[in-house]
C-alpha cells in the first residue's frame, strides 16, 4: 500500500497579482525552491485565480467526461494524434503504451488556438514544428458534446482551461527566476511564445486488475521532459504517484489546487537543483480517473544557458548527471525488458544535454527528436 508524503501546498497569490511586494514573492520562492528541491512535485492553489475555483474545475471535468463518453464510432472519428512531436488530437487506449506494459488511458491532446489574422501572419514566417491546428471533432459531435453545458461552448472551455494554465505557469516562472537569485524576467524572457508550443492532454484511466503493473498500469514511470507540468484532477480517485526515497508514494488530489511537476529540461538548466520526479499513474482496479495535464514549455528557439553558477553542479549538469538519468536508471527495476533500451536513452540523453547547454541544439528541435524516439520505440514520453 502506497502512503502519502507530506508534499507542501504553496499560495501563489504573490505571483499573479501586480499589486504583491517583491518581498510577497520571495517568500513564494523560497518555498517554491523547497518543494522542487526535495520532491520536484507540489500543489499550488491561489484565491484570486478562477483556474482554482470548484466552478472552473467542474465545468472542464464535465467537458473531459463528455468527450470520453462519446461512443466508439464518434471518438474514431476524432483525429488521432501523429508522430513527431506536434500533439494533437485522440490518444486511443494504448496508443501511447510503452513495449511492456499497456497504459490504459485514453486521451484528447489539444493547444492553441490560433486565431485566423494570427495565422496569416505566421504563415509568412512559417510554423515551427510544434506549432499547427488543434484537431477538433467534428460539427455534429461538438454540437452533442455542447447540449446542456451551462456556460460556455465545449471548445470554448477547453481553450479558457489551457489559456488560463498557461497564465498561471507564466506567474510561476516569476518565482522559480527568484527562487535561483536571478531577475523575476529571467525566465519570462525564454517564454515569449510558449503557449503556442505548449499543450493540454485530457487522460481518462481506466480500472483494470493487474495491481503490480507488470502488464497494465495508467501512465508507466516516467519523468516530464519539458519546464514544467501542471496537472488538475478533480476526482478523489488517487492515482497519481512518486517515486521518492526509494518508494512509490500517493500524490492524492486536492480541492482547488493544481499539482505541479519540474520537467527535465528546467531540471538539466539547474543542474538538478530543480527535480523532475519521476512519476506514473495507477489504478486502484475500481474507478475511473480523470486528470487534466498542461505541459509547458520554453519557447521552441530557446537556447538556455545554466541558471546556476555553482561550478560543482555545473560540472555535474554538463555531465549528464542530473535527475533525469537518475530517474530513468531506477525505472528499469521495473521492467527489465527494456534495459537494453534504456541505457541507449541514457546514453543519448547525456549527448543531448550537453549540446543543448552548449547551445549547439535548440529546446523545440530536442522535444521534436525525443517524441521521434518514443514512436520509434512504441514508448509514451
Ligand atoms: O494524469 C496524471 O495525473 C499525470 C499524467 C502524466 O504524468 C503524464 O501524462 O505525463
Ligand atoms: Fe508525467
Amino acid at each position: 500500500m502506497s502512503t502519502s508524503l507530506a508534499i507542501p501546498t504553496i499560495d501563489i497569490s504573490a505571483l499573479l497579482t501586480y499589486s504583491s511586494s517583491k518581498q510577497q514573492r520571495q517568500e513564494v520562492a523560497t518555498e517554491l525552491l523547497n518543494s522542487f528541491a526535495t520532491f520536484g512535485v507540489f500543489y499550488i492553489t491561489s484565491s484570486t485565480h478562477p483556474v482554482f475555483s470548484s466552478k472552473k474545475s467542474k465545468q472542464i471535468l464535465d467537458a473531459t467526461t463528455r468527450l470520453f463518453a462519446l461512443d466508439p464510432t464518434q471518438k474514431s472519428q476524432i483525429p488521432k494524434i501523429q508522430p513527431g512531436g506536434f500533439t494533437r488530437g485522440y490518444v486511443p487506449v494504448g496508443g501511447e503504451s510503452g513495449s511492456a506494459t499497456k497504459e490504459l488511458k485514453e486521451g484528447f491532446s489539444y493547444g492553441y488556438e490560433w486565431k485566423p489574422d494570427e495565422l496569416e501572419a505566421v504563415a509568412k514566417t512559417g510554423m515551427n514544428g510544434l506549432q499547427g491546428p488543434n484537431a477538433w471533432p467534428n460539427k455534429p459531435i461538438l454540437d452533442q458534446l455542447d447540449q446542456g453545458l451551462h456556460e460556455g461552448t465545449f471548445k470554448h472551455i477547453l481553450q479558457e482551461f489551457y489559456l488560463n494554465v498557461c497564465e498561471v505557469a507564466k506567474g510561476l516562472l516569476k518565482g522559480i527566476s527568484l527562487a535561483l537569485g536571478l531577475p523575476e524576467d529571467e525566465l519570462a524572457k525564454h517564454c515569449t511564445t510558449s503557449e503556442t508550443i505548449s499543450f493540454m492532454r485530457l487522460f481518462h484511466y481506466l480500472p483494470y486488475a493487474d495491481h503490480q503493473h507488470t502488464s497494465q498500469i495508467g501512465s508507466s514511470a516516467h519523468t516530464d521532459w519539458g519546464f514544467l507540468t501542471l496537472i488538475l484532477s478533480p476526482c478523489k480517485t488517487v492515482g497519481l504517484q512518486l517515486f521518492y526515497g526509494n518508494e512509490w508514494h500517493d500524490v492524492p488530489s486536492l480541492e482547488n489546487t493544481l499539482v505541479v511537476n519540474g520537467g527535465d529540461y528546467l531540471s538539466l538548466l539547474t543542474g538538478g537543483k530543480l527535480i523532475s520526479p519521476l512519476h506514473r499513474v495507477v489504478s486502484n482496479g475500481q474507478e475511473e480517473r480523470y486528470s487534466m495535464c498542461c505541459f509547458y514549455y520554453p519557447d521552441y528557439d530557446a537556447k538556455i544557458p545554466l541558471l546556476v553558477q555553482d561550478q560543482e553542479v555545473k560540472g555535474q549538469a554538463v555531465s549528464g548527471n542530473y535527475s533525469l538519468l537518475r530517474d530513468q536508471r531506477a525505472e528499469e527495476g521495473e521492467d527489465s525488458s527494456r534495459t537494453s533500451v534504456m541505457g541507449a536513452e541514457r546514453q543519448d540523453a547525456k549527448s543531448v544535454a550537453t549540446k543543448l547547454l552548449n547551445g549547439d541544439i535548440n529546446f523545440g528541435d530536442y522535444i521534436v527528436s525525443k517524441w521521434t524516439q518514443v514512436y520509434r520505440k512504441d514508448r509514451a514520453y
